[in-house]
């Protein structure tokens, strides 16, 4: 059914969706869910696909570059019976039978999607391409990882997923935001030229376990910084503000979407918001008092980052489960072993 967007446009398809693989009705096919997951060596990813793995029905395929995921994230899956692992970039074409697909494969990592801008658009818009194009041949549902970044530096506080954002079009950080924003359009000019069924996640800040250690992102680097003794940098002015969601709630999240029969984009995210100097001072208290705060320059960064999360709640009955306080010292321990540092 049609439904109307903040502005009364039809984001509905009335086509019905492409007709599954007629693999699906061959005597031989295995009553399982065959689920194909895009950048499932990385910290998300990883996370999504032992949570799938659960699930004795499914089977799970991994397609990864390894640019910043790693096999060891998965490294208790391999050799297992429902899972398979292929190295491939997914700027390139890729034809596998499957019935649903998390497209997640994009680095997510500020300085990652920095180090080679035109791979990283190239990856949010070829390789959104080349996956819509596989779902649309095979049948396959589709599920976009998108980002907060689509709002860019919002001048709406908290973000309800109506806003449109206020986004930098020559920035250095449009290859990544803009990149999904185009990621977006091309999920529903699919949905409503070739009524590929479609689920658009906006995720916001994520952390956890697994995250890597030199991944350059705030609550990775804090943490590691503070286990090594070394000053937390703060970018100035500290001020800015974000919202973090553990990556178990996250999971559950894109799951329930997954599963659900909503179309139109959904913040995924959990509303408590910090001051970046908060969350230093967070894991100050948490691993040592001792250490001191730098405060450092960065361009281009948004001010402010919160979700609306209504309609989560409403559409999929989803809200975060794990405050920072709860999830903090998880991954702080994670830190702890991989790093090597025990407790003093
Ligand atoms: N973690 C967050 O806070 C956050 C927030 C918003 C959106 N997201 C989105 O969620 C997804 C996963 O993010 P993450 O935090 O797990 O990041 P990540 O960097 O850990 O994972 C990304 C994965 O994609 C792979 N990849 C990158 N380019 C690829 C390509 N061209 N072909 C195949 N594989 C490729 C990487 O090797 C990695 O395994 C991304 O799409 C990201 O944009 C994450
Ligand atoms: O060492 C650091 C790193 C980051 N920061 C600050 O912490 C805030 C968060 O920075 P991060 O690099 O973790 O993440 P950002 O919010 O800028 O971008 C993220 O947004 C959502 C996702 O799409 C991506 O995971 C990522 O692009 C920013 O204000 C940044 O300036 C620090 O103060 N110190």
């Amino acid at each position: 059914m049609a439904t109307n967007s903040s502005n009364g446009e039809q984001q509905t398809s009335s086509k019905p969706p492409p007709l599954p693989s007629p693999l699906r009705f061959s005597k031989f096919f295995q009553a399982n869910m065959r689920i194909l997951v895009t950048g499932g060596a990385g910290f998300i990813g990883s996370h999504l696909v032992d949570k799938l793995m659960e699930n004795e029905k499914n089977e799970v395929i991994v397609v990864d570059n390894y640019f910043t995921g790693s096999k060891d994230n998965l490294r208790k899956w391999i050799d297992h019976p429902r899972f398979e692992l292929i190295r491939h970039d997914v700027t390139e074409p890729l034809l596998v039978e499957v019935d649903q697909i998390y497209h997640l494969a994009c680095p997510a990592s500020p300085i990652f999607y920095k180090y080679n801008p035109v791979k990283t658009i190239n990856t949010n818009v070829i390789g959104t391409l080349n996956m819509l194009g596989l779902a649309k041949r095979v049948g396959a549902r589709i599920l976009l990882t998108s980002t907060s970044e689509v709002y860019g530096d919002p001048l709406t506080h908290p973000q309800p997923e109506t806003y449109w954002g206020n986004v930098n079009p020559i920035g250095v950080r449009s290859c990544y935001d803009e990149g999904k924003r185009v990621a977006e359009t091309l999920m529903f000019d699919y949905h409503r030229q070739h009524g590929i069924e479609i689920r658009i996640a906006r995720i916001f800040n994520t952390y956890g376990p697994r995250m890597n250690i030199d991944d350059g992102r705030v609550v990775s680097n804090f943490i590691a910084q503070a286990l090594r003794g070394e000053p937390l940098t703060v970018q100035k002015p500290g001020s800015q503000t974000r919202s973090f969601c553990y990556v178990s709630d996250m999971v559950d999240g894109l799951i329930r979407l997954m599963e659900g029969q909503n179309t139109d984009p959904i913040n995924i995210g959990n509303p408590g918001e910090f001051t970046m100097l908060e969350l230093a001072e967070t894991v100050k208290e948490l691993i040592n008092p001792e250490v001191e705060i730098n405060m450092v320059n960065t361009p281009d960064d948004p001010r402010q980052r919160k979700p609306d999360i209504t309609k989560a709640k409403e559409v999929l009955g989803w809200e975060p489960q794990v405050t920072l306080w709860d999830g903090l010292p998880l991954m702080v321990e994670n830190f702890r072993s991989r790093l090597g540092i025990s407790k003093a």
